[in-house]
């Protein structure tokens, strides 16, 4: 059993939205595609993965680097103990061979793009949903019932209030009870408009989480803070710089709400200084962190170790990304939730096409690994790649 290519491509998923610090309109991904000799059912075991939105594709990196580190790793090495399946872990010691500490960069980016089709492919060999491989791995029993959030409300010309609500309308009648906006592209007294009005048009029916994608720096985080907590807000994202702790942790004393952050933070040590410094409230913020900016479930797993040490519940991690692996981690290992675009960046994005979002939840179909073949449109741009 051995890998026997690693094939990877740059793909589009450009937009003409804006967030309060970057637009979309050039951002790519990397979709990968890790080959394997082994076949079940007829077909040859493919792993898929990609990375999520906000970061660009990372060809040059695994082109150069970590590719050819899979392939030249000995096939015995990086088989699980039984020999009856490709270890993770070993794989991704060997994608880490002579990479130095700290300095997270990209390289974590496209670590975690081929981890995720390390992972896809080991579950499919397993002939099991990831999210039920993880679960048995753990000793816990799997939940395929996850809480999902809408993210959208960008910043994009002429859209005016009427279409900032009928948006926000569109989430609530596809099934979300939580629905999220950017705020920091805009003056604040025209951000606290746009709020009023989706708070108008959500009424009971759901909550609002606003994301400043790390734009404030402490006098505007907490001017927004003092504007903000009037509002019932399900959290307020990302204030300020993601490696800022000192700014996380002064604005608790402003903001008694809950709080999110953690998606630009790449590594298990940038989780334990956030945990450590920052200041963050196990009892009501969350944890953003996505596994494929951030080297993959692999150091994901150490993430959520860190949590453990520092009295933090897995349950309190609603990742950022919207893909279908933090959806596996989400069932399997007993997180909060995860994001969900329902409108952007597809076709990578989302569920497979029997989901359906009730009540702000998804179940999760029984599908061998990561659930890609249950998505048409994805399994269609995949196959293209390396089938
Ligand atoms: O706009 C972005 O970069 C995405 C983002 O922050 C999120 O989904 O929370
Ligand atoms: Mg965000």
């Amino acid at each position: 059993m051995r890998i026997v290519d690693v094939r990877e491509v740059t793909k589009p998923i450009a937009s003409p939205i804006r967030n309060a610090y970057i637009d979309f309109s050039k951002m790519t991904t990397s979709l990968v595609a890790v080959v394997t000799d082994v076949v079940r059912d007829g077909r040859r075991v493919v792993g898929y993965g990609f990375n999520s939105n906000g970061r660009y594709g990372q060809g040059g990196l695994i082109r150069e680097r970590f590719r050819d580190r899979l392939l030249a790793a000995d096939p015995n090495s990086v088989l699980n103990e039984a020999g009856d399946n490709l270890d993770p872990h070993k794989l991704w010691a060997a994608m880490m061979t002579n990479e130095k500490p700290g300095g997270h960069g990209e390289r974590s980016v496209a670590v975690g793009t081929l981890d995720m089709a390390i992972w896809d492919a080991t579950a499919k060999i397993a002939g099991v949903p990831l999210f039920r491989m993880l679960a048995a791995q753990k000793g816990r029993e799997a939940d395929p019932r996850v809480f999902v959030y809408a993210a959208g409300g960008y910043y994009y010309p002429g859209k005016d209030h009427t279409a900032l609500r009928a948006e926000m309308r569109g989430y609530l009648d596809r099934g979300y009870t939580v629905v999220k906006m950017k705020i920091g592209g805009a003056p604040i007294g025209e951000d606290q408009a746009r709020i009023e009005a989706v708070l108008a048009e959500i009424g009971r029916e759901a909550q609002l989480a606003v994301d400043a994608n790390g734009r404030f720096d402490l006098e505007t985080g907490i001017a927004y803070a003092k504007m903000l907590r009037q509002y019932p807000l399900f959290w307020y994202e990302e204030v300020g710089d993601p490696l800022d702790y000192a700014l996380q942790a002064a604005l608790a004393e402003f903001y008694p709400g809950p709080m999110a952050t953690g998606e630009n933070l790449f590594s298990h040590q940038d989780a334990r200084n956030l945990l450590r410094y920052g200041g963050m409230r196990p009892d009501r913020d969350w944890l953003q962190f996505d596994c494929a900016l951030s080297y993959g479930l692999v150091e994901y797993l150490r993430t959520l170790d860190v949590l453990h040490q520092l009295g933090w519940s897995p349950s309190r991690c609603i990742p950022h990304g919207g893909h279908q692996m933090s959806l596996n981690i989400a069932a399997g290992l007993g997180l909060g939730g995860n994001e969900s675009y329902p409108d952007l960046f597809q076709p990578y994005g989302g569920f497979p096409d029997s989901v359906k979002v009730e009540n702000g939840h998804i179940v999760m179909p029984e599908l061998p690994g990561i659930g890609f073949e249950g998505k048409s449109d994805l399994i269609k741009v995949m196959r293209a790649l390396a089938e």
